[in-house]
């Protein structure tokens, strides 16, 4: 059966997940400091948006004005678009206080109230008519209250999924820890992409791994990946085989890569085929 599935248009993403994000999925971003989770973010919004669909960026690591620059720094220009109204920036960031706070149409002031943040979310979604969201970080909403991780994912989840969107929520782990942030996160989310960094013989080599992704075949190695002035590039067509003193890149299989590509083939054709039907109808469930 053929799911309807978001695109990312990040290069090589869409072929280890054999076609793109299934659509209304939460997908955990994870990874250590640097690896590039919020680039990831980032990108996945701005190829939307260059395509005709609205979306949201949560901020609650950065402010505004600097998230916007590290928009520029891609040469990715949001500004057109927000002046559009297509894309919106929520500061949960300054949580209201400063000036510049007071020029941001969408602002937080109190992230611990996670309702707070669902109102004026629900709201730039409403707004921009947004298919893609992107929280950055998810875990700053939870990080001194391990026991809300999850039932702050779960309401999340349910706004963000009721109103068509899909999101990507990054999650912050630490250098060397092996889970993705969390048990109550991890297994209330649709997917998880982990992103790494590790040394080898004074040299690192990124990567990423598809942990899981529910309803969606998913390639089952490690992918090289690079930073690029473009953004991300994954190396959907090779592995990286990490031991502790060496890392090798190996080519995947030629049947492998011949799926792959097909499954980005037919999630193309589909995704013209299908118009997206939705405006931003409420189908949340209270
Ligand atoms: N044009 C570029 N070319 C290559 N690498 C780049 C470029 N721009 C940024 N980077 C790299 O991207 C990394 C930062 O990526 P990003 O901010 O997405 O990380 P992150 O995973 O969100 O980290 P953190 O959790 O610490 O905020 C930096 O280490 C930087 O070196």
């Amino acid at each position: 059966m053929t799911i309807p599935r978001v695109r990312s248009y990040i290069p090589g993403l869409d072929e280890v997940l054999y076609g793109g994000v299934p659509e209304r999925s939460v997908v955990l971003i994870s990874g250590g400091p640097g690896t590039g989770k919020s680039i990831l973010g980032k990108q996945f919004l701005f190829n939307g948006l260059t395509r005709g669909e609205g979306a949201v960026f949560v901020t609650l690591e950065e402010h505004p004005v600097a998230v916007r620059r590290s928009f520029r720094h891609f040469n990715w220009d949001v500004s057109k678009f927000e002046r559009e109204g297509k894309f919106a920036i929520i500061d949960a960031f300054t949580t209201g206080i400063g000036s510049a706070s007071q020029r941001e149409r969408y602002v937080v002031k109190d992230i611990d109230n996670v309702h707070e943040l669902i109102d004026v979310l629900r709201q730039a979604i409403k707004d921009t008519g947004a298919r893609r969201i992107t929280v950055d970080s998810v875990s700053t909403l939870y990080l001194t209250k391990p026991s809300i991780a999850r039932s702050t994912v779960m309401l999340l989840k349910r706004v963000i999924a009721g109103l068509g969107t899909t999101a990507f929520f990054i999650s912050q782990v630490s250098v060397g820890e092996r889970g993705f942030g969390g048990p109550g996160v991890e297994h209330a989310v649709d997917g998880i992409i982990r992103l790494d960094l590790d040394e080898v013989d004074g040299k690192l080599y990124r990567s990423l791994i598809v942990w899981k992704m529910r309803d969606t075949k998913i390639s089952m190695v490690r992918h090289p990946m690079d930073i690029t002035d473009e953004g991300i590039v994954v190396h959907w067509d090779k592995y990286l085989k990490l031991t502790a003193t060496s890392a090798e890149t190996q080519p995947l299989s030629k049947e492998e890569v011949e799926e792959m590509r097909r499954a980005v083939e037919e999630a193309e054709k589909a995704s013209k085929e299908v118009k997206p039907t939705r405006g931003v109808e409420e189908e949340e469930e209270d």
